[in-house]
């Protein structure tokens, strides 16, 4: 096929996603003028609507192009600047309203959450991963949003916290090694740089160990140590899943946006035989705890509670094997790598900012001494450190933007939305907005103290998203990486050497905020105990 017939169907596909009539009839009835004829025509959509546009510099990629060239979050402050806060821009030939106003993102995830359920997802063909959360759409996201969201009641994360806690000490035991292997530097979060790749990934290294163990305990009901059984089976089948996969980081990903279609001749994101493995493995342990009845406090007990629950009260089953084993590995894809970089970001900031390691430290030692150690009710007695976790989150979001899809057509604030049209928020621009952080630049944890924290609008601080499809592991993610952090400032002083990047660079082409791989996070560990 031509490249010009492909760019045609993509333009169908734009057509066939929402774009107004004028526009279609206009694209349709002309299918054989000039090929930059179809283009200004296709890229008017946003102009009709008297919305500014970032001007697309190519067919098929649209602004996609500008994607792989500037770190993300770069490239949208600066068309704030330029734009204002609402802006279009062509994801391959399909428009994207850029949203930067919190009070408008409050509408559409919140208010007017039933036009907006859905975020784009490229068709999965595996039956379980399809049932994962973060893919699945409409009323069956609503109907297993609302089974899996007591896995992560407070009573639950406070059970689950117990088993996070033996991963923390293991995670001080590695870091001591490594420490006095190195004279005390430590890159906390090693990245790999693969052949044919332009994004960079993490080698379950340090951080990544430990969320991978927590994931294992807490997901997968078995205990790991995966830094020190590196041939375990799981953290083999982990690296493949999550490090050795040849499509995660290949430029290639990007055919998926500029031609959703081609998803649907069969590709998985994914290599299937870690996946195999663990559907297997989650399956023997439902298995062997539906004879033994045993039980460890973990999501996979919390998720077959449920089952019993729905099983008396009667009527269609939703939380079915399938559905059990995709959020599994739901919390995988989504919990692995996001929680990893936030600890790789609070460690950075205390490095670089002794001030607020030193009274976060005597906060810790503190509480550590009143609740006789580190725990559930310790970390929550911590106001400091919640204040030193929002600020890191604000200045460094690991999710760049947000996503929804339009579906039904609405009207918000005089803006015509339309059944398809994809809506992105710029969580990077926002977080760093003069008008919502006074001094967005610099690095203040009392902007979050009680009082101040009120004051800030609520649509402008997104670490973990908003609304009725925010992340259902936001608080899991926050007790896990409190827990590493308690342990980590307990027993070491994080110290700026000469090898810290200051300031930090970002890798561009990937929505995650990374380090770039020529300057990875490093820091000197000094012991305290
Ligand atoms: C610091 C760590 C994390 C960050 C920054 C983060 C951030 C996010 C964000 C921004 C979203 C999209 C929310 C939206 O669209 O409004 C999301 C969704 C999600 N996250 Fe997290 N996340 C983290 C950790 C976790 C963990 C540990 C888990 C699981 C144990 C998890 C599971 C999910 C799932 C399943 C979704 C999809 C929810 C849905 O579509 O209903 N996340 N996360």
């Amino acid at each position: 096929m031509s490249l010009v017939a492909l760019f045609y169907d993509s333009v169908e596909q734009g057509c066939q996603i929402g774009w107004p009539d004028p526009a279609r009839q206009s694209i349709l009835s002309n299918t054989r003028s000039p090929l930059q004829r179809k283009i200004s025509n296709g890229f008017n959509y946003f102009e009709k609507k008297g919305i500014p546009t970032e001007k697309p510099l190519y067919p098929l990629v649209g602004n996609l192009w500008n994607f792989w060239k500037e770190v993300q979050f770069q490239r949208d402050a600066k068309n704030e600047k330029r734009f204002g806060k609402v802006w279009g821009s062509f994801e391959g030939s399909r428009p994207a309203w850029n949203i930067a106003d919190p009070d408008l993102i409050r509408d559409i995830c919140i208010k007017e959450f039933d036009h907006f359920t859905d975020r784009r997802v490229f068709f999965m063909k595996d039956k379980v991963l399809s049932k994962m959360l973060n893919v699945l759409k409409g009323h069956e996201w609503k109907d297993v949003r609302s089974a899996v969201s007591p896995v992560f009641s407070s009573g639950k994360i406070k059970k689950m916290s117990q088993l996070m806690e033996s991963c923390g000490e293991t995670l001080v035991q590695h870091l001591r090694k490594a420490m006095e292997e190195s004279q005390g530097v430590v890159n906390v979060k090693e990245y790999l740089l693969l052949s044919l790749s332009v994004s960079l990934l993490p080698l379950l290294c340090q951080y990544g160990a430990y969320t991978l163990d927590v994931i294992a305990t807490c997901a997968f009901g078995t205990k790991l140590d995966s830094l020190g059984e590196e041939n375990d089976p799981f953290t083999k089948n982990a690296r493949k899943f999550l490090v050795d996969n040849p499509i995660v980081g290949n430029p290639l990903i990007i055919i998926p946006f500029i031609f959703p279609w081609v998803m649907q001749l069969g590709l998985n994101i994914f290599p299937m035989e870690p996946i195999n493995f663990f559907k297997d493995l989650v399956q023997d342990i439902m298995k062997q705890r539906k004879t033994k009845g045993h039980e460890r406090g973990d999501a996979l007990d919390a998720m077959m509670e449920q089952v019993e629950k729905e099983k008396e009260a009667g009527g269609e089953m939703v939380m079915t094997e399938e559905v059990i084993t995709a959020q599994s590995l739901a919390f995988f894809v989504a919990g692995f790598d996001t929680t990893g970089s936030m600890i790789n970001f609070l460690t950075y900031v205390l490095a670089v900012h002794p001030d607020v390691q030193d009274r976060l430290y005597q906060e810790i030692e503190e509480k550590i001494q009143e609740y006789g150690g580190t725990n559930h009710e310790m970390m929550n007695a911590c106001a400091y450190l919640d204040q030193v976790v929002n600020e890191t989150l604000r200045f460094y979001p690991i999710a760049t933007r947000l996503e929804r899809e339009c579906t039904k057509d609405c009207i918000i604030d005089g803006m015509e939305f339309k059944k398809g049209d994809l809506i992105c928020f710029p969580i990077y621009a926002v977080h760093h907005s003069l008008e919502y952080y006074p001094d967005p630049e610099v690095f203040d944890p009392d902007r979050f103290s009680p009082e101040k924290k009120s004051k800030i609008p609520q649509g402008a601080f997104l670490p973990f998203g908003i609304g009725p499809r925010n992340c259902i592991g936001m608080r899991f993610a926050l007790e896990e990486g409190k827990l590493a952090l308690c342990h980590l400032i307990h027993s070491f002083r994080i110290l700026k050497c000469a090898e810290t990047p200051v300031p930090l660079k970002f890798t561009p082409g990937v929505l995650m905020l990374m380090p770039d791989r020529t300057s990875p996070i490093r820091v000197k560990l000094e012991s305290r105990i």
